[in-house]
């Protein structure tokens, strides 16, 4: 990939062996890239990523239930996020749940591609879009739906 993206990494505590095995997996790849994430996943990315050899690039915001999430979503906001990837614990309750929707909603609105599995990020990882000079993201319309425009 030629273009150098700025990846947003989250994981859940139920759900950082999930991120730090792809992100060695991914290794390379992510080292070539700035990586932006919550405290405490932050760090363990960045271990692992320097234990395979690699000098990441590794921004850590603070820790999710601390405001991290609030963090990254005002960065989605203000267009400096190109692709999120957000392993949540779908199976026990955050007392950040809050949070973690309005990242969620962010990315939806803002229309930042957003993994919330491994198959999803790999996908988007490889995807040849990004350096796709000509592909243009259609963002949501949110516009109330019209039969006629459709011929429906
Ligand atoms: O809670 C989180 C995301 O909602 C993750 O935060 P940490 O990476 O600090 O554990």
């Amino acid at each position: 990939m030629k273009k150098k993206l700025t990846i947003a990494l989250v994981a859940h505590d139920q759900r950082k062996a999930d991120m730090v095995d792809w992100v060695i997996y991914n290794a390379e790849f992510l080292s070539q890239h700035h990586l932006v994430c919550t405290g405490t996943t932050g760090a363990l990315v960045k271990r692992a990523l320097i234990n395979k050899g690699f000098q990441p690039e590794v921004e850590c915001k603070n820790s999710g239930p601390m405001g991290g999430d609030v963090e990254i979503a005002a960065m989605v906001v203000e267009k400096k996020i190109n692709l999120a990837v957000f392993l949540i614990d779908d199976l026990n309750p955050q007392p950040h749940e809050a949070d973690i929707m309005m990242l969620l909603r962010q990315c939806r609105v803002h229309n930042v591609p957003i993994a919330c599995n491994r198959y999803s990020a790999d996908l988007m990882i490889t995807s040849t879009l990004w350096d796709d000079e000509t592909y243009v993201p259609t963002p949501p319309r949110y516009e109330k739906f019209d039969r006629d425009k459709f011929n429906l």
